[in-house]
């Protein structure tokens, strides 16, 4: 499986790049994961709904350029819906099953996702009500990922 994660933005915090790396080498065995980081729009803050929806937008066309037309594409937003890790596995596993080897996760930036990913995503994920920075919330879906390839995989791992 070839899992892409798309973000926007870049991960400042050294401890988050640190955490982020060491998923993916766990992952690596199970499955090849490539970042693409979109740049994230910057505007005079405070911004009027129009600027964010203007600046979401253009957020989102660069990301809808980096998807191909065969990825399945799971859109992380807070009003998605929420998974167990579980279920989270299950759906990979399934995918997998059926042929569906290109995977894509899409974290927004300080503004969230536009209307046109959302669309275009195959399924809304949501890993509660809380909001989560965009950087932190890379390490916690890789961990979620790689915990889904071990639970797969019927292999142990912190409970
Ligand atoms: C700082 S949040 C954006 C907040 C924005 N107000 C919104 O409603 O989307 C940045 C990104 O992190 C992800 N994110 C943050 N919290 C999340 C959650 N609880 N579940 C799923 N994704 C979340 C989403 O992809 C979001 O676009």
């Amino acid at each position: 499986m070839r899992i892409q994660l798309i973000t926007v933005g870049k991960i400042k915090e050294k401890y988050l790049r640190m955490g982020v790396e060491d998923y993916i080498q766990r992952i690596t065995p199970y499955a090849k994961v490539e970042v693409t980081e979109i740049t994230e729009e910057k505007g005079q803050e405070p911004l009027s709904p129009a600027e964010i929806e203007q600046l979401v937008t253009k957020e989102g066309e660069r990301i809808l350029r980096a998807l191909s037309s065969d990825t399945y594409a799971m859109a992380l937003a807070i009003q998605g819906v929420a998974f167990s890790s579980e279920t989270l596995a299950n759906h990979l596993n399934q995918l997998a099953t059926y042929g569906r080897s290109k995977v894509a996760f899409i974290i927004g930036g300080s503004y969230g996702l536009s209307k046109a990913v959302l669309q275009r995503a195959d399924y809304s994920l949501s890993f509660s009500k809380m909001t989560f920075p965009h950087q932190l919330m890379r390490m916690l879906l890789l961990e979620q990922v790689y915990r889904s390839f071990k639970i797969n995989r019927g292999e142990t791992y912190h409970k």
